[in-house]
């Protein structure tokens, strides 16, 4: 048995690559290299550099490493640049995951984890917000996720494989072995961006927004580790291979922050005080959206071990460090 892991040169795709290659899974690696990194695939895994689109290069490596399970993270993720080039985004995590099911199905792969996102929740009308809640995307982001959520429904009923989706909410830290992180070019996240500041790598940072309806005007997200959402993948997949059956299911803690309370965590931290300052709403951005964690808790017997975001941030702000120091060695 063998794992593939498309986009396994990326943030969250090379930490799972360490989690497999720690149970010693054989695993191989597809990823365009986009925004992902060489460096960041473990040399005990295999790397195809290939687009995921691209079925002439994917189902050799499906056929020839014998592959029983994909993890698929390759996609584009910035929810402002899918406001603005929908297509684009159409294209990279639709089509192209469409044509990736479509090799995973003639190669009679059994098993397929998707990244999905809270994005497909727009704003839910609860927070916390569970799975069963209605979907309204409010960005082409949310909505290319939700289509490929739809069609590995209907194909897994069409042609038998079994399937998870996790959504996550939203995804910071970094491996405490110092092995892997968020390490994208240009990143737009949050937690970078404030770690970044800190570290005097960018000149402050703004807030988008502080006319949102929370307690103070700023939004509210579930800030989950990194590594506690590769263990719920590893869950999922043991899930899978032991005839589980499919699962659809949130990945976050059930507390939400705001964007003022983790950038005074970022300042608590560091111990830097960097400016802060405020600027427009960013397009496609919900108020609050925080994870109803239960039912990954009960099916997968998921219990998180970094749920703190101090720990959180420490662990970014350590990897944002170790890159500074690749650079300058470089
Ligand atoms: N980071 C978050 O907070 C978050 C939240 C919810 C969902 N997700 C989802 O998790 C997944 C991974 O996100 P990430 O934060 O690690 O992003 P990332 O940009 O670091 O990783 C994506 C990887 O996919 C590769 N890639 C992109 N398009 C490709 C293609 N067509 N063919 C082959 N490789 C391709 C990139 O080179 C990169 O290595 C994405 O699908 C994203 O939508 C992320
Ligand atoms: O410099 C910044 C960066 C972000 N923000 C704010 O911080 C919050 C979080 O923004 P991020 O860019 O860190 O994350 P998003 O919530 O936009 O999106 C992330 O989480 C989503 C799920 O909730 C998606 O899945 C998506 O892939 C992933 O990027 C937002 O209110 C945003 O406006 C700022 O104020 N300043």
């Amino acid at each position: 048995m063998s794992v593939l892991v498309t986009g396994g040169a990326g943030y969250i795709g090379s930490h799972m690559v360490w989690r497999l290659l720690d149970a010693g899974e054989e695993v191989t690696v597809i990823d365009c290299l986009s925004t992902g990194h060489d460096w960041a695939v473990p040399p005990e895994a295999n790397l195809v550099v290939a687009d995921i689109g691209d079925q002439e290069s994917v189902q050799p490596v499906l056929k020839e490493r014998g592959v029983d399970a994909v993890i698929h993270f390759a996609g584009s993720i910035i929810v402002p640049e899918s406001v603005s080039d929908p297509l684009g985004y159409y294209l990279n995590n639709t089509v192209k995951s469409r044509a990736l099911l479509e090799a995973c199905v003639n190669c009679g792969v059994k098993h397929f984890i998707f990244s999905s996102t809270a994005a497909v929740y727009g704003t839910p009308e609860r927070a916390p917000v569970s799975e069963d809640a209605d979907l309204h995307p409010e960005s082409p982001y949310g909505n290319s996720k939700l289509m490929t959520e739809l069609m590995l429904r209907d194909a897994s009923a069409a042609h038998g494989f079994s399937y998870a989706v996790l959504r996550y909410f939203n995804v910071a830290g970094a491996d405490s072995k110092g092995r892997a992180g968020q390490s994208t070019r240009n990143a737009t996240h949050l937690i970078k961006v404030a770690t970044q500041a800190a570290l005097g790598k960018r000149d402050g940072m703004e807030v988008y927004g502080q006319d949102y309806p929370t307690p103070d005007g700023t939004c509210i997200r579930d800030y989950i580790h990194v590594s506690d959402l590769v263990e719920a993948h590893y869950l999922a997949l043991e899930h899978l291979r032991a005839g589980g059956g499919n699962l659809v299911a949130n990945c976050g803690y059930g507390q939400g922050y705001s964007v003022l309370e983790v950038i005074d965590a970022v300042k608590k931290v560091s111990g830097v005080d960097f400016a802060v300052r405020e600027a427009d709403r960013r397009p496609g951005d919900p108020a609050t959206i925080v994870a109803d964690p239960a039912k990954i808790k009960a099916q997968l017997g998921w219990t998180p071990r970094h749920d703190d975001l101090s720990e959180i941030v420490r662990d970014a702000l350590d990897w944002e460090r170790s890159l500074e120091r690749r650079n300058t060695q470089q």
